[in-house]
């Protein structure tokens, strides 16, 4: 059975303030992006091992056994031993971009597993084990527009649709560790909620809609914030950094044409595309 796990992006992302465990509660929006992996898992027979994984496309930092897909299969192979599998990922979406593909691959794999196994568990027991895996991780099990707060873990869903929107997806090569981004944010509210700001235009956004870690990540990152300024000067309609960095994106209306992908140099991740 295959399946591809997708990539998200923060629509806006306000660090609202530090909690006494040393983590900090936010307020975003995620948004699916169909930036896709491809996850594959086959019963592996007469196998004494519980399972075997096979990497191909990017590379991810870590040992197989600290993969979020053989996470995620431990999970439920805890509650339900299932039989042991051959796992196959072809990795696309870039890594510690601030594109929650580990926590995509984590969700697919417990919906892939749980259909493939007839768990019969709901979307709601789902989320509960993806949780376990990430916080941002649980949102990939609905995959539609989301509101999230707590530590980017209490979910409602919204009325949002950018349906038809060009997504224009540019991942440097830079690194930004989350850590040091979350460690060096003074943490606020801000003036209009971001659940009020989602609401406005589209054409709205740039004036009101903020990802705070811009602030502590452009000044050291200048490169990321010329990727942002080009994407409002090829006609952007809002741009922004997503996550923690260092990815930007810049939604275009559903008629922009041209492809962006030589401006950006060789070493950077491009992706254009329509919103679902
Ligand atoms: C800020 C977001 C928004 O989507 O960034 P991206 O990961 O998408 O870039 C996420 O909430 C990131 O969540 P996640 O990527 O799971 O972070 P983790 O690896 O769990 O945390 C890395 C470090 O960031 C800090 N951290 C993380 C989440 C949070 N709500 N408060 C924090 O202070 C902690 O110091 C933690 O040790
Ligand atoms: N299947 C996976 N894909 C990507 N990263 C993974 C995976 N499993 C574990 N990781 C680890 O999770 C970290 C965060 O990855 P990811 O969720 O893709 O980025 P981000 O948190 O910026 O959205 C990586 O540095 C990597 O070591």
């Amino acid at each position: 059975m295959i399946t591809f796990p997708n990539a998200k992006i923060n629509l806006g992302l306000n660090i609202v303030e530090k909690r006494p465990d040393g983590y900090h509660n936010l307020e975003t929006v995620f948004y699916p992006v169909p930036v896709e992996d491809a996850l594959e898992v086959n019963i592996w027979n007469e196998s004494t091992q519980k399972f075997r994984l096979h990497q191909a496309g990017l590379e991810i930092a870590g040992e197989a056994e600290n993969n979020l897909v053989v996470k995620a299969y431990k999970l439920l192979d805890e509650r339900f031993n299932l039989p042991p599998v051959d796992i196959h990922l072809f990795k696309h979406i870039p890594s510690g971009a601030g594109l929650g593909g580990g926590s995509s691959d984590a969700a697919y794999m417990l919906k892939l597993l749980n259909e493939k196994f007839n768990l019969k568990l709901s979307d709601k027991n789902l989320e509960e084990y993806a949780a376990r895996l990430g916080a941002d991780c649980a949102f990939f099990i609905r995959n539609a527009p989301t509101y999230a707060e707590g530590i980017g873990n209490i979910f409602s869903p919204i009325s949002l649709s950018l349906k038809g929107y060009q997504i224009v997806l540019v991942k440097p090569d830079i690194f930004v560790s989350t850590r040091d981004a979350f460690a060096q944010i003074k943490p606020h509210r801000q003036e209009i909620p971001l659940k009020e700001v989602i609401k406005q235009p589209i054409e709205e956004w740039k004036e009101r809609m903020v990802n705070d870690f811009e602030e502590s990540v452009f000044p050291q990152f200048p490169a990321i914030k010329e990727i942002k300024e080009k994407l409002y000067q090829e006609g952007a309609v809002y741009a922004a950094m997503t996550g923690s960095g260092s990815s930007v994106f810049g939604l275009f209306k559903p008629e922009y044409n041209k492809s962006v992908k030589e401006d950006f140099g060789e070493k950077t991740f491009v992706y254009q595309g329509a919103l679902k």
